[in-house]
């Protein structure tokens, strides 16, 4: 089973930041971000994954500006120049940052991570999004974010780009030989020479091939284009459904598309998201759930609902049954339209709504003791609903290390969870191959 660490210093939860329990001051502080970063270490964690965006929601409502919940990122680290910061203090975990495809470029974007992969000694993984918050078109030159399919149509473009820059040099090109003065073999480089609809890029890249052949790649849209991209390039999808049949359902689709691109189903690990609170028992777990609920006013949650499902919620009544957006609105995200199902199947009011979702920013909600966990994790995994789980534990720190110390030993004990470190890159630890260079045959 793999576990990744949603590794937002803020928490996940939008009242998290309040609770005593939750460290000081959390804007931009590295030293907090070194503490999780060793601690999901010390639980064996496969990787901490970094979710991110290029721009400040909420400026234009001062009030819940002020009451900032994590998704509207006011104050928080680039992401790739953070993890180069915590390989440096770290020997084993896997690092993933979010970067996009939508206001980036495909040789930046290559560069940025191949350091990453020789800095971490072959650690990296990039998540490759679209870009969920249409504001940020605002900071790049642009008057509107662009629809979804010009994204995602950017996005496969892009993705090629990167995978064929990586490939640039072959693994044995840089012989760097005092004695003969030969730096490099100039019969190892390949020049991509890439001319296509969104880009045209030259190559080769300025850095020699990451030490993983290519970083991890991740990738998280839910809509068909976006899984249809993930069955193309992705190594590991980042999914969020709202239930255990959800879940399986896009399992099997996802997998089901891979042999269309000559891929086994083994080659793309899917983590399902998950809001974990674990306690000592169950009733411990439950008042702590209560009072993070509490720490929320109905307009942040109004407010939080809203940008989950990409529809403005203010002025409907809060104890009114959700309204049917799915047919009066266009375009829900993937994510907007698991909550939208979850809410008609249940019958929630708009309150019941935004409660349920609440804890939900990171995925599905499990609550209870550490068997009870486990028996959830367990069945999830061997019913084929993910291959492992994208982790958010409120209140960060003391949630994870609570997770650690008594759902991990639980794992372990059924033989779920590995007890040490297999290998010594991302994807050794993942069980996913070392890409072979497209341009060049492996050295002798
Ligand atoms: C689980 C999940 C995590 C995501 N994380 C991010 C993120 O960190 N930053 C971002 O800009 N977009 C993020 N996205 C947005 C996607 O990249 C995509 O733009 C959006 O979901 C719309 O595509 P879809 O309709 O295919 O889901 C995420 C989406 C999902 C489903």
């Amino acid at each position: 089973m793999i576990l990744a660490a949603n590794a937002n210093a803020q928490g996940s939860h939008v009242g998290e930041w309040r609770h005593p329990d939750a460290w000081d001051r959390p804007a931009s502080n590295l030293e907090n971000a070194v503490r999780l970063a060793r601690i999901a270490e010390a639980g064996l964690f496969d990787l901490l994954f970094l979710a991110d965006g290029n721009g400040v929601r909420n400026l234009d409502k001062p009030d819940l500006f002020a009451a900032t919940s994590p998704s509207d990122r006011p104050a928080v680290f680039e992401p790739v120049t953070l993890l180069s910061a915590l390989a440096m203090v770290t020997r084993h975990i896997g690092l993933v940052a979010t970067t996009t495809t939508t206001y980036d470029e495909p040789y930046a974007v290559a560069r940025r991570f191949a350091s990453l992969d020789h800095i971490s000694g072959g650690r990296a993984g990039w998540n490759l999004v679209t870009t969920s918050n249409p504001g940020d078109a605002l900071n790049f030159s642009k008057e509107a974010h662009a629809p979804r399919e010009d994204r995602y149509a950017r996005a496969g473009e892009f993705a090629d780009i990167v995978k064929g820059l990586w490939d640039s040099w072959a693994d044995d090109a840089f012989s760097q030989d005092k004695a003969s003065g030969r730096f490099l073999d100039p019969a190892r480089v390949h020049a991509l020479n890439h001319k296509g609809e969104h880009f045209s890029v030259a190559g080769p890249l300025n850095a020699p091939r990451p030490v993983q052949g290519h970083p991890v790649i991740f990738s998280a849209g839910q809509s068909e284009m976006g899984k249809e991209l993930s069955a193309r390039t992705a190594d590991c999808v980042f999914a969020i459904e709202g239930t255990i049949e959800r879940a399986r359902t896009l399992y099997a689709d996802l997998k089901a598309r891979l042999p269309r691109y000559g891929r086994r189903p083994e080659s793309l690990k899917i983590l399902s998201g998950v809001t974990i609170f674990v306690g000592e028992t169950e009733a411990e777990a439950d008042a702590l759930f209560q009072a993070l609920e509490d720490l929320v006013s109905p307009a942040v949650g109004l407010d939080y609902l809203s940008k989950m499902i990409g529809h403005r919620m203010t002025g409907y009544a809060l104890d009114e049954p959700m309204p049917d957006l799915e047919a009066e609105h266009v375009g829900p995200t993937g994510i907007g339209k698991a909550i939208l199902g979850v809410a008609r199947a249940e019958g929630l009011t708009v309150r019941q709504t935004y409660k349920r979702i609440l804890p939900q920013m990171a995925g599905n909600l499990f609550k209870g003791s550490a068997r009870q966990i486990a028996d959830l994790m367990e069945e999830w995994y061997r019913t084929e609903a993910c291959d492992g789980f994208m982790i958010a534990a409120p209140v960060v720190p003391t949630g994870l290390e609570r997770l650690i110390r008594l759902v991990v030993p639980e794992l372990q004990r059924r033989g779920l969870f590995r007890t040490a470190y297999e290998g010594r890159t991302l994807r050794d630890n993942l069980g996913l191959p070392r890409p072979a260079n497209r341009f060049f045959s492996e050295p002798a």
